[in-house]
């Protein structure tokens, strides 16, 4: 489903990845673990195909032409509660933006559209703001529409990096359960987090990442504290 060969980035004078080798196979919940600047965003934002690598090649759905693909995938980014708070846009119209990569702009929303919108919200506990400007909403209330609008289009691939930041435990729950419900529908979920603790149950794959380089690859069951110490706390 996703695999990159001997793939590297660099920013101007930054290298954030050297030589990434991985695979995730289809159906997989594949966690990505590591410090601050480790480069897990770098990672994630080229798998998504928003930074082509300087090197080395990225495949998805076994295929290198991401344009292709772009209908099955949907990408929670880091941070989106930076856009323009005043940018008049109601919860309801970000959710159905979920939808155009499908849709296409011009061809409008159908009664269906409408009521995937209701259930994602229901599910997400947001329904009471459909209506109102995503602006007005808090941190995390908009945290979570963002994740409506990615899993509206229900993806085969859902990338998400860092989603459970500014949402509260109860919100953490039901993303963690809407993840599942994914899973089950063999959706291959990709997400970065610090919560390792909280996911390492579900999780099929932990990349662990340090100095834009993948330290280890491995699963749940042998991902232990000492392994956490010595990616986060050991030079
Ligand atoms: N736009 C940019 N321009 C220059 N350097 C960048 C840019 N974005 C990231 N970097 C650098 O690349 C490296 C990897 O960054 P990246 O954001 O991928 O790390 P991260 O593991 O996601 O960090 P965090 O946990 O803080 O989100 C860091 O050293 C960072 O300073």
């Amino acid at each position: 489903m996703v695999e990159l060969i001997n793939v590297s980035y660099s920013y101007e004078d930054k290298v954030a990845l050297k030589d990434i080798n991985l695979k995730i196979e289809k159906g997989e919940l594949c966690v990505i673990v590591g410090p601050n600047g480790s480069g897990k965003s770098t990672l994630v934002s080229v798998i998504c195909g928003i930074y082509k690598p300087d090197k080395g090649v990225v495949k998805l759905f076994g295929k290198e032409d991401h344009n292709h693909f772009r209908k099955k995938i949907s990408f929670v980014p880091q941070k989106v509660s930076s856009f323009n708070q005043l940018f008049p846009i109601s919860v309801k119209e970000t959710v159905l933006l979920g939808l155009v990569p499908q849709k296409g702009y011009f061809k409008g929303f159908s009664s269906q559209d409408l009521k995937k919108v209701d259930e994602i919200l229901q599910k997400l506990d947001l329904i009471e703001f459909k209506e109102k400007q995503l602006g007005k909403l808090s941190g995390g209330q908009q945290q979570r529409v963002f994740i409506a609008r990615a899993l509206i289009s229900e993806p085969e691939l859902l990338i998400l990096d860092e989603p459970t930041v500014g949402i509260d435990s109860k919100s953490e729950e039901i993303l963690y359960k809407l993840l599942l419900e994914q899973k089950a529908k063999n959706t291959t979920i990709v997400m970065v987090t610090h919560d390792i603790f909280a996911i390492k149950s579900y999780a099929d794959k932990i990349i662990c990442m340090k100095d834009g380089e993948i330290l280890t690859i491995c699963g749940a069951q042998e991902f232990s504290v000492k392994k956490y110490k010595q990616i986060y706390f050991e030079d």
